[in-house]
């Protein structure tokens, strides 16, 4: 059973909207449902959340404010950003219920269908009836806990007696249905109990939420009361907008007129964000189901030629799969080392879903009347709990037996083969996918083959669900049986803790974004981010110790270090791929080994500037706003002046870009910004420091103008400094050197200070006046020393001088140029230099006599 209390993911806001009660009340059932629920109620919120009528006919059969109810649904999940996976959970179950009787209704080589409430037996319906009809779905409960499912049916019943949707249905036929659906996914007795109370408080006298805690608890009354807050928001809402009763009719009218169009667009809702969302969560039996129906809403022509199909494919090669069913069968059956290692292996015929063959068809841009390729056959295998005495074999290991079998039999079509055991899909789904054709030389009848023990089988129907249930799993060692949990329905259940956290990553990563973006994304970014990011193709990677990464295709070098961990990402410098310095940029490919070299000490000017540039790059939203964030605080670091309305300004814009995915244009930015750096740290750096007369006077009196490199440079802003224990003196005291205040010079080279401090005073006592100096801290790569001098020779800075040291423990290296140029052309070599692959930072100042006794420096 799952325990509230299970999950480590804890939301404080679940947001839900009604689909549309079906019962044509007519009424505004836009409903937000808000509750700091733990992951299972994810599912009773959504079920809570969705009245539906079992007899109905339709898929979304509201008839009136059906217009409303979409409306206030984007404003209810936007309502103060708070948006939570249960939220989305929540709507998404909601869709499930209507499209339980469409299984019926598809034309499926395997049906399952679970009501058995008829709709002649009405009459019939008492709280024992339906209890009798709810309870073995329940029956993982322990008795106090069908005891106390039991009691919250009868106050149910008696709460919605004489209650009856236009159909007739007793409206108590719904909470029994939704608690059903909760109990097929094994759900903990409050999530079931407050499914069947759901409706009570609101659409009945008879019940309160005291009453409900007193009899069930606060947890119970949580989940109710929250639901029961959703729906009158929807009636306050109208109530509020002051709307004369005409006018609601006319409403009403409008939506009516308007029904079939919104049929549609909430199918297309549906296809695009609570599909995936079911995916999302492994929940596939839920995913097919909704994206089944929304397919016949939205395209109905397609929908039926899909289906035609289907039916004429399945008369072609019906005997074939029965035929390769019985051969797989006894190749099982006589097989020695299945016999040893397993309890048993079942084989399933199943078909391909409508709209994953629709699916199939807009990739290969072919015709639906080319569709061959339709039949799945399902291996599941039970191994057995204990074999001997030690670990004889792995699950995994039974399964790549079976795949062996297989393609000893048929001939398996080259490179069709998936291996999802060894990598995982995000969602946590396992199998090993190979496809044949059985009967080669006769036809050529494709059959895809689907191998998984029946643990990953129960992770591949339920996903979350099956997480988070009371079913507890067949562990991976075959001999090594872990003690039994409760056995559900005939099903041997172990623990495998491991297996279970390694499973559930991506749930972390949702709860991680959740945690990151509350306040910052709006409820849409946020599932397109996780449809985007989670559920596109895949790109696989290795750490340099091996462990696999999975991301987006398209992902790259920064994709992976925020992904790896934000502080990763926030101070990367620079990456390998197999070993080769790659740029942050470079994008990812499968198999690559990726290492990602962080510097701790890099300026906030440096770091800005780097990420900015990869913002651009970041093809996951999750790094995009991460970066995006750390732009925030390292504007805020480097320069007081970059206001948050200007780095606001700049994200912004950077969010339309980043949706083409371009470079933006970035010369004039840069240069407006980097300007504002210069100048702001030198005044930051006099701010509070110095009195006005410690600045040294010209000759007429104006400020002093420093002379560098022999020239009075106008350009250059200047500072006295506090002689106190900052200037570095070297030599015959000809020169003064002011270290610029960049710390990790002190942590790349030993010694630096003092050869840097001696290379200047050379220069400065070799032309015998003030020099300007550009210092340049880099890792040690080919090409480096080439490619920061064409950065400033591009921008028009001469180099006078330069000296270069490596460390090669480190792999790092620092270049110092004696240099002439103007602040501006400065600037944008900094800016420029500052790009180059492998640059961790620079600085740059002049140096000054030491007859000066107010040592002035600039510093970068
Ligand atoms: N339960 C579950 N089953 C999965 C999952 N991923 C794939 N499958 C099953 O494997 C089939 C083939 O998937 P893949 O081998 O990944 O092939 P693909 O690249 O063509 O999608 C899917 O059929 P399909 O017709 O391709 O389905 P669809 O995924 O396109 O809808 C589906 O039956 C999963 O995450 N959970």
């Amino acid at each position: 059973m799952a325990s509230a209390s299970s999950l480590s993911v804890s939301l404080e806001c679940v947001n839900v909207c009604k689909l549309s009660k079906g019962d044509g009340s007519g009424r505004y059932d836009c409903s937000v449902l808000s509750c700091a629920w733990k992951a299972p109620r994810i599912l009773t919120g959504f079920l809570a959340s969705t009245a539906h009528s079992p007899q109905s006919s339709s898929f979304l059969s509201g008839r009136n404010g059906r217009r409303n109810q979409f409306k206030s649904k984007c404003e209810v999940l936007d309502i103060g950003s708070c948006y939570s996976i249960e939220a989305f959970g929540s709507a998404l179950l909601g869709r499930l219920i209507k499209s339980r009787k469409h299984h019926v209704a598809g034309q499926r080589w395997q049906l399952f269908f679970s009501s058995s409430i008829s709709s002649g037996a009405f009459d019939e319906v008492s709280p024992e009836t339906l209890w009798e009809d709810l309870r073995p779905t329940v029956s993982y409960l322990s008795p106090k806990e069908l005891e106390l499912v039991h009691n919250a049916l009868k106050l149910a019943f008696e709460a919605h007696d004489g209650q009856k949707r236009r159909s007739g249905e007793p409206f108590i036929i719904h909470p029994v249905e939704v608690a059903r659906i909760l109990g097929e996914l094994e759900l903990d007795w409050e999530s079931i109990a407050a499914g069947l109370l759901h409706d009570t408080v609101e659409d009945t006298n008879v019940v309160t939420f005291e009453r409900i805690e007193e009899e069930f608890g606060p947890t119970v009354r949580h989940i109710v009361e929250g639901e029961t807050k959703v729906s009158k928001l929807g009636k306050l809402k109208c109530k509020n907008e002051s709307d004369s009763v005409q006018d609601v009719k006319a409403d009403d009218l409008r939506q009516m007129f308007l029904a079939m169009t919104e049929e549609s667009s909430i199918a297309m809702e549906t296809l695009q964000v609570f599909a995936p969302l079911a995916k999302l969560l492994g929940m596939y039996q839920i995913k097919s189901e909704l994206e089944n129906l929304s397919f016949m809403y939205t395209n109905p022509q397609d929908y039926a030629k899909v289906k035609r199909r289907v039916a004429d494919l399945y008369k072609e090669h019906e005997k074939e799969l029965l035929e390769a069913n019985k051969i797989l069968k006894k190749k099982i059956e006589d097989d020695q080392f299945l016999d040893l290692m397993t309890v048993k292996t079942e084989v399933r015929s199943a078909c391909k879903e409508p709209y994953s063959i629709y699916k199939a068809v807009l990739k290969s841009k072919g015709s639906i009347s080319e569709v061959n390729q339709i039949a799945q056959l399902r291996i599941i295998i039970k191994p057995k709990p204990c074999v001997g005495v030690g670990p004889l074999c792995t699950s995994q290991q039974i399964c790549y037996h079976v795949l062996g079998l297989v393609h000893g039999i048929w001939t398996p079509i080259p490179r069709a083969m998936k291996d999802y055991i060894a990598t995982p899909k995000p969602n946590g789904y396992q199998s090993l996918h190979t496809t044949v054709i059985p009967f080669l030389y006769e036809s050529m009848f494709r059959l895809e083959v689907q191998i998984r023990t029946e643990e990953m089988d129960l992770i591949a129907e339920r996903g979350i669900a099956a997480h988070y249930s009371g079913r507890v799993f067949v562990t991976g060692l075959v001999g090594h049986a872990m003690p039994s949990g409760r056995s559900s329905r005939g099903k041997t259940v172990c623990l495998n803790n491991a297996n279970i956290a390694l499973r559930i990553g991506w749930l972390n990563a949702i709860r991680e974004w959740q945690e990151e973006f509350v306040g910052n994304m709006s409820s849409r970014e946020f599932v397109d981010t996780i449809t985007r990011d989670l559920l596109g193709s895949r790109v696989f990677v290795f750490t340099p110790r091996g462990e696999i990464k999975n991301l987006p295709k398209g992902a790259t070098v920064i994709d992976y270090a925020y992904m790896i961990h934000t502080e990763i990402g926030n101070k990367m410098v620079a990456a390998k791929v197999n070993g080769n310095l790659v740029s942050p940029m470079h994008v990812l490919a499968n198999a690559e080994v990726v290492e990602i070299i962080t510097y701790s000490a890099l300026s906030s000017k440096s770091a800005f500037q780097r990420h900015k540039q990869w913002l651009q790059h970041a093809k996951t939203r999750s790094a995009r706003h991460k970066i995006m964030k750390f732009l925030r605080e390292q504007a805020a670091l480097s320069a007081a002046e970059i206001t948050a309305d200007t780095v606001n300004d700049f994200v912004a814009d950077s969010e339309e870009e980043s949706e083409v995915e371009e470079l933006p244009d970035n010369t004039e930015w840069n240069r407006t910004l980097w300007e504002k750096i210069f100048r702001n740290v030198v005044e930051k750096s006099s701010q509070g420091k110095y009195s006005e007369d410690l600045l040294m006077p010209s000759n007429n009196g104006s400020a002093w103008v420093p002379k560098v490199n022999g020239k009075n440079n106008k350009h250059l802003q200047h500072a006295s400094l506090e002689a106190k224990g900052e200037l570095l003196s070297q030599g015959n005291d000809v020169a003064k050197m002011i270290e610029s205040n960049i710390p990790m010079y002190k942590e790349v080279l030993p010694g630096l200070e003092s050869w840097h401090a001696s290379k200047v005073a050379s220069w400065h006592s070799l032309e015998g006046h003030s020099i300007q100096w550009l210092c340049v801290v880099c890792i040690d790569r080919r090409g480096m020393m080439a490619e920061v001098t064409t950065a400033l020779a591009s921008v028009g800075i001469a180099i006078c001088s330069c000296v270069a040291e490596i460390d090669r423990g480190r792999g790092m290296a620092v270049m110092l140029f004696h240099i002439d140029g103007n602040l501006d052309n400065l600037v944008k070599a900094c800016s420029s230099v500052d790009l180059i692959l492998g640059v961790l930072g620079w600085s740059t100042g002049c140096s000054w006599t030491s007859s000066m006794e107010n040592p002035q420096f600039l510093e970068c």
